[in-house]
């Protein structure tokens, strides 16, 4: 029993005092008469060791096999919550088993001194590392509540194990003592305090209770204060998010009829908004319910223990062994507890199939939750709703929506281009309208592979987005992403995109429509976002970072690690509502800017006047001339006149129903790429000697610019840029794609587009990312060689510019 191994070296003493009797020793003899039999105690032990055996297997099964099934990763909670159960079955068998045996064997031993020593420091050390993981759980727990940006750019799986690695490490080094106090002696396996009482083996019996029950549960309670705290000051206001925008409330009544009525036929948007804070609320009961059940088996064992140290004859011997198998009683419950908190996922577990075949519902279900990572909405919307949501659009009043965009099958669009259109109107094209597009085989075999799967057969409702979501997913791909903002691959240099503004501003929006590929109609489903959101965009040739703070949490508390997060900014954008009232935004816009300024004051501000489809052209410009004086205003009041001539504002009107967007996130990206100025350079000559007119460096997958020529840009003309490279992916994901070669873009790749007029448009691919695309008058671009030749020249200094380390050089 684990008292035997320490505090409780009395009662094993007890067993083996001699004659001699004094009136202490006559209380000793009372006290051995009164102990229970060391067989039945030993038989006790045995059980209680098979069923804390069991019960951690059982555990590390429904854990392991449960995440196999929904094609999960291991949770950094399951993780911890695994380290628990390998410290509970060391317990079973190093502590219980070992001392069961040494009861069977009493009063004599048979092993050597050294393996006296080893084994009660076998005994002990589980005994710490368990409430020391406890207490790495709850750590965990404060850090990703109450600090959640402390380390959000390391792996998830970093912190759990540094705190486990901290945890068992000193629960080795605390149970060295033990090493030295036990030893051989007369036959038995015996402490060296001897059957006396002493002010030594007292403060023995006391270290262990404090160090193992008391500290932890210190340690614990005061994490899980700070996590109920937060949880409880984030859902005192819950429903908060749910609230319409005051665009929705003061816009017109039929949207908003129109949009209260998706949003309640949804599920989706039901089940997610009450989603995150279940999960979250559950997990922190999960746990802080392991630790309480921790403090309360042990508390009886560690009374006693100081009772039993300040007094030694005064317990009765009876109590102490009972009081200790309520202890070891604890390695039992937890994983009942785990299980009780987790029920359906035992159930999966255990009745659950493996999905080896990629067409089993639950399997497509955690898939798709996957592809859409970051985007759950989406992710839920299309699984669920489709059909009620194709009814709900062919109702719906004339606004923003097209009805094919939500098509559960091909979306294939036709565009009709005319050079200076404001934006293009997708249009059915009758001879695609029904046909059904699918993934190669061959792609479905190569993403499973990378754990992402789109299954062969499996309908998309558009092929081009199948093929960009492709691209995110595979990892294979990532070699060849040789470019980015920085000059090296370290993470360290990653720059930042921040996203702030108020609720319901357009944030999320802009994110999933610029980088997850959404149509804006959808974002008319997007929740409110209920904690901060980082998106690693590197699937692109850009390579960057977004972190989106939702609009109700003030970004700069204590809690969110302010410091660290601007320190690593490179742009700081605001999001202004251009259809709301802006004073709020401007405020708190003036305060964060400040704020982050005084952090880092290489930080480029960027303000998005956002929404401005919804406002005419005047409006457009007065409301940007408002915001703009506003904000000076406002940096000077709160920053001071220094402030305010040192912080430069850009500011951009956007919409995500237009090119708008691209343009201006193109601009804030631009401002992060270093040698912006050469590849302009480079443009401008290749420009020169090509009599091209203009010409713009694309990442193809997202349709951010990286970089113009020097000349004025026009709009229009970026516009149709921009709708060559729809039009060029459509077409190629429809008839560029086969099984073998499952990306239509390579280095060979280019089109052209004639246009009414005597402009052509072409398009040069660089590599499988970057694309070149001009606009030439027809008599220049009939000196094809002239242009071949300059484009390889501009390639090539591309490729010195960003030192491309692609595949066909490395095997060079
Ligand atoms: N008209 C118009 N509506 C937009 C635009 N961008 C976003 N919206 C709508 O604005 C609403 C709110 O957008 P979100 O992206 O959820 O806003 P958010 O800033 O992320 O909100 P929080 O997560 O609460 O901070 C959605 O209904 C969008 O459809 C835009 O450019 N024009």
């Amino acid at each position: 029993m684990s008292i035997l191994s320490n505090s409780s070296t009395s009662t094993m003493d007890s067993l083996n005092a001699t004659s001699n009797f004094t009136q202490v020793q006559k209380m000793r003899r009372a006290q051995r008469q009164s102990a229970p039999d060391p067989f039945t105690m030993a038989m006790q032990q045995i059980v209680v060791m098979t069923v804390a055996a069991l019960g951690n297997f059982f555990l590390i099964f429904v854990i392991v096999r449960g995440n196999r099934i929904c094609r999960r990763r291991i949770s950094p909670v399951q993780l911890l919550l695994l380290h628990t159960c390998a410290a509970d079955l060391l317990f079973a068998f190093l502590t219980l088993g070992t001392e069961a045996a040494n009861l069977i064997t009493f009063p004599r031993y048979f092993g050597s001194d050294l393996i006296c020593k080893l084994m009660r420091y076998g005994q002990m050390f589980p005994m710490y590392a368990s409430p020391f993981l406890l207490v790495a759980i709850s750590a965990d727990r404060y850090q990703a509540i109450c600090r959640p940006l402390a380390n959000f750019r390391s792996s998830r799986y970093r912190r759990p194990n540094a705190l486990a690695a901290v945890a068992w490490l000193a629960a080795l080094l605390i149970s060295i003592p033990n090493l030295f106090i036990w030893q051989k002696n007369r036959g038995m396996c015996v402490s060296i305090f001897g059957i006396t009482p002493s002010i030594a083996k007292s403060s023995y019996v006391m270290k262990f209770s404090i160090i193992a029950w008391v500290l932890p549960s210190i340690f614990a309670t005061y994490f899980y204060f700070c996590v109920c705290r937060a949880v409880w000051a984030s859902s005192s206001k819950p429903k908060d998010f749910l609230k319409p925008s005051t665009f929705e409330t003061e816009g017109n009544e039929t949207t908003k009829n129109y949009i209260n009525r998706l949003r309640n036929r949804s599920c989706g948007f039901r089940r997610q908004s009450s989603e995150f804070d279940r999960k979250r609320v559950q997990t922190v009961r999960l746990t802080a319910c392991i630790v309480t059940c921790n403090f309360f088996l042990w508390m009886p064992f560690c009374v006693l223990n100081f009772i039993q140290a300040l007094f030694p004859y005064y317990l009765n011997p009876f109590i102490i062994t009972y009081g200790m198998l309520l202890g070891n009683l604890n390695a039992c419950f937890n994983p009942w507890i785990y299980i009780l908190f987790n029920g359906r996922h035992a159930i999966k577990a255990i009745f659950g199939k493996m999905a080896r075949s990629t067409t089993g519902s639950t399997a497509s279900q955690c898939v798709t939750m996957r592809i859409t990572a970051g985007g759950s909405s989406g992710g839920a919307y299309q699984e669920g709703n489709s059909a009620e949501m194709d009814a709900e659009m062919n109702s719906a009043p004339p606004n923003p929506l097209e009805e094919n965009e939500l098509n559960g099958d091909l979306a294939y669009r036709d565009y009709s281009v005319s050079p200076g259109s404001k934006s293009l109107q997708p249009v059915m094209n009758n001879r695609y309208k029904n046909t059904h597009l699918h993934a190669p085989s061959s792609v479905a075999k190569r993403t499973r592979r990378n754990n992402i799967s789109f299954q062969s057969g499996t309908k998309f409702h558009d092929q081009k987005e199948f093929w960009l979501r492709k691209r995110m997913a595979d990892d294979d791909d990532l070699d060849d992403y040789s470019y980015g903002l920085g000059d090296d691959d370290d993470i360290e240099e990653k720059p930042t995109i921040i996203l702030v503004g108020l609720k319901r501003s357009g944030k999320t929006s802009i994110r999933k429509v610029v980088f997850q590929k959404m149509s804006p109609n959808e974002t008319l489903f997007v929740e409110s976002t209920p904690r901060i959101t980082t998106e690693d965009v590197r699937s692109s040739f850009i390579n960057f970072e977004t972190v989106e703070f939702p609009g109700q949490m003030q970004v700069f508390e204590a809690t969110t690690d302010a410091k660290q997060t601007f320190k690593r900014c490179g742009a700081l954008l605001f999001i202004i509502d251009a259809q709301d009232r802006f004073e709020n935004a401007v405020e708190k816009l003036a305060e964060y800017f400040v704020k982050a300024y005084r952090i880092n004051p290489d930080i480029k501000f960027e303000v998005f006047i956002h929404k401005v489809d919804g406002l005419s052209e005047e409006n457009r410009v007065d409301a940007k001339f408002e915001i703009f004086h506003q904000v000076k205003e406002k940096l000077a009041l709160i920053g001071g006149r220094e402030c305010m001539d040192e912080i430069m504002v850009s500011y951009h009107l956007t919409s995500i129903y237009d090119h708008s967007i691209f343009e201006s996130f193109s601009k804030v990206v631009q401002n992060l790429v270093k040698p912006l100025p050469t590849l302009e350079k480079l443009l401008d000559i290749f420009n020169a000697g090509s009599c091209v007119d203009k010409s713009f460096l694309f990442d193809i997958a997202s349709k951010i610019y990286i970089a113009t020529d020097t000349t004025p840009l026009d709009m229009p003309t970026y516009e149709i840029c921009c709708d060559m490279i729809d039009i060029t992916i459509d077409l190629s994901t429809i008839y560029g794609v086969t099984p073998d070669k499952p990306n239509p873009f390579d280095e060979q790749s280019f089109a052209e587009i004639r246009l009414r007029g005597d402009q052509v448009l072409f398009l040069r691919q660089i590599n499988k990312h970057l694309a070149l695309v001009c606009v030439i008058k027809q008599h220049n671009y009939e000196k094809q060689g002239t242009i071949d030749y300059n484009f390889q020249c501009f390639k090539n200094g591309i490729e010195q510019v960003f030192k491309v380390r692609n595949r066909k050089n490395k095997a060079k």
